[in-house]
């Protein structure tokens, strides 16, 4: 399985640019939020170690995960400056198909915010069938997925700078 034998929080430094003068966006869902807070804190912990200021970090919540396409959305129309938004959720399996229904709206409305907006919208939606598989993915035995994305989101910063010349 994809992530069973990898560490979601390792990355190679060397690799990863410069982040200094980068600006970012997080906006992160209140389900689940034991999930989502260690998902924020391996985001966060991950733009620090690669140079990113305080002050160049803006947070906003939402309800849920499907909150999260009208609130990035909103994001890249209210700061046009982020070099990049990351979107954080945990979505865990309960008794009907709902959990269908909200991964499917999450994972496509975020595609079309890369799409059709400039500001490129990272995914860091957990998806799990129970609560062990999160607690496992945001900072537990598999590493940080919020800190993948942190990552992420840096080096799509540097390619949509580096896009424009
Ligand atoms: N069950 C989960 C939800 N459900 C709520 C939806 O995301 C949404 O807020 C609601 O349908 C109102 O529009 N959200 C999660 O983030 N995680 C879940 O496990
Ligand atoms: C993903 C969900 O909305 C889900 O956790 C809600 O639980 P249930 O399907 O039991 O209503």
């Amino acid at each position: 399985m994809a992530t069973q034998g990898n560490n979601l929080s390792e990355y190679d430094k060397s690799r990863v640019p410069d982040a200094k003068e980068f600006r970012f966006g997080i906006v992160v869902a209140e389900w689940n939020e034991d999930i989502t807070e260690g998902l924020f804190q391996g985001a966060f912990n991950a733009l620090k170690e690669n140079g990113v200021v305080n002050e160049n970090i803006v947070r906003w919540n939402v309800p849920g995960s499907f909150e999260l396409i009208y609130g990035c959305k909103k994001m890249q129309e209210s700061y046009d400056m982020l070099d990049a938004i990351i979107a954080i959720g945990s979505v865990i399996q309960g008794e009907t198909k709902h959990f269908d229904f909200v991964c499917e709206g999450v994972t496509q409305g975020i595609k079309d915010l890369n799409v059709q907006n400039d500001i490129p919208v990272i995914f860091c939606v957990l998806t799990d069938n129970n609560k062990q598989q999160s607690i496992d993915r945001s900072g537990g035995i598999h590493g940080n997925k919020g800190s993948e994305a942190g990552i992420a989101a840096i080096k799509m910063a540097q390619l949509r700078k580096d896009a424009r010349f």
